[in-house]
């Protein structure tokens, strides 16, 4: 009988990602695997997962509104039917493990499971573990985690230290530079900046890139600029005119092209943009986004910025500083250079398959 695994977990692409990486490398294990991811309805992850060729059941789950608490007045229901829907799925399933990669629809998943003594395991991608993952992690078998230093949420003997598993086609990627030019567009001898904003992309570092077009232009530097679907629109219209050197993207399906084209990434400090920019070894300017819980993007940045493998432009002060950061950097090879060998040091590739053979070693 082939073994049987659920992912589930979800909500931004910091979670779905890392999800996709490690089915691959589980397929890639166990050839006939059969693999069942569980998502949250209405999230990003039922569009990617299908396009990453896994089947994907949602579950009808929020999460808690801090802006307006009187919209979590059904939140209990909610999660008390999530609860049972979770349950149906795994006696329906009959899993052999859960994986949970945190999002909405990880804890009735992985709560069902616990509460059904399916072993569960935890990858938890941040240096800082949310409530839903503490909570899991008393009953799980396993927690495999991206930093240093986890014993302060979870139980000591079960943490395992992995590294976040990047997807093997921005790990293991052969496109060349001038391919990856050609698929933007641009000319292959001008130096290029790629933005992006963690999966949802980032309010400031779209507005201090809009009033710097003109200068992309003047200066001879391209642009692939990922804005997000909320900004895209005004984006589009404000590039039309410097269409020569500014590509605008809502969301890039080839991270490995993107990365590849560039000379300079500018890029929120998500725990997974972080992990590809050490295994693609790029230059960056980091403009972590201040207000994920305590402040984690900062502190994923500043774990490379103190080893000088990363340059780090504050948030509020993005629109007033980083047009001479980053041309600043295009134009300084040797710092380029130095960043580009700091950060290949910090980069791991093969925490997917480390994480898939201790899914493994759930069911052996
Ligand atoms: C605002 C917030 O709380 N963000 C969190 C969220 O970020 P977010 O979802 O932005 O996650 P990351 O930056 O960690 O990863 C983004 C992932 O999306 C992919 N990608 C991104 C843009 C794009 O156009 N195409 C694309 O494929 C990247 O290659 C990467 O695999 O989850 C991360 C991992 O739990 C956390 O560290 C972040 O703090």
């Amino acid at each position: 009988m082939p073994h049987k695994v659920i992912i589930a977990g979800g909500g931004t692409g910091g979670h779905i990602f890392p999800a996709i990486a490690i089915a691959n490398a589980l397929r890639k294990a166990e050839q006939d695997i059969d693999i069942l991811f569980v998502g949250a309805t209405g999230k990003m992850e039922m569009e990617k997962v299908p396009q990453a060729g896994y089947k994907i059941e949602g579950l009808e789950i929020v999460g808690f509104n801090r802006s307006n608490i009187f919209k979590n007045i059904l939140l209990p229901f909610k999660l008390i039917r999530s609860l049972f829907k979770a349950k149906a799925i795994l006696k329906r399933f009959q899993p052999d493990a859960v994986v949970g990669v945190g999002g909405y629809a990880s804890f009735p998943i992985l709560k069902a499971a616990q509460r059904l003594g399916i072993p569960t395991l935890i990858q938890e991608q941040n240096s800082y573990a949310g409530k839903s993952n503490k909570i899991l992690a008393r009953n799980a078998a396993k927690i495999c985690v991206g930093y240093d230093g986890m014993e302060k949420f979870f139980p000591a003997d079960k943490i395992v230290y992995t590294g976040n598993p990047v997807r093997s086609n921005i790990s293991q990627s052969s496109v060349s530079k001038a391919d990856a030019m050609t698929h933007f567009g641009l000319d292959v001898n001008k130096p290029t900046v790629f933005a992006v904003g963690g999966s949802l992309g980032a309010k400031s570092i779209n507005e201090s890139l809009q009033p710097l077009l003109a200068e992309f232009v003047n200066r001879d530097v391209q642009l692939i600029w990922q804005t997000g679907k909320l900004y895209y629109d005004t984006a589009k219209a404000a590039s039309s005119q410097y269409a020569s050197h500014v590509k605008v993207f809502d969301f890039i399906n080839v991270m490995d092209f993107a990365y590849k084209a560039a000379d300079v990434v500018v890029s929120r400090a998500g725990a997974l943009a972080i992990a590809e920019l050490c295994v693609v070894k790029k230059p960056t300017i980091f403009v972590p986004y201040p207000f994920a819980a305590e402040d984690h993007q900062t502190a994923n940045a500043m774990s490379l910025v103190s080893k000088h493998a990363a340059l780090l432009v504050k948030d509020d002060a993005a629109r007033t500083t980083l047009g001479n950061e980053l041309f600043s950097l295009v134009n300084n090879k040797a710092l380029r250079e130095q960043l580009e060998t700091n950060i290949a040091a910090l980069g791991n590739t093969n925490a997917d398959v480390v994480i898939a053979k201790e899914v493994q070693k759930l069911w052996s």
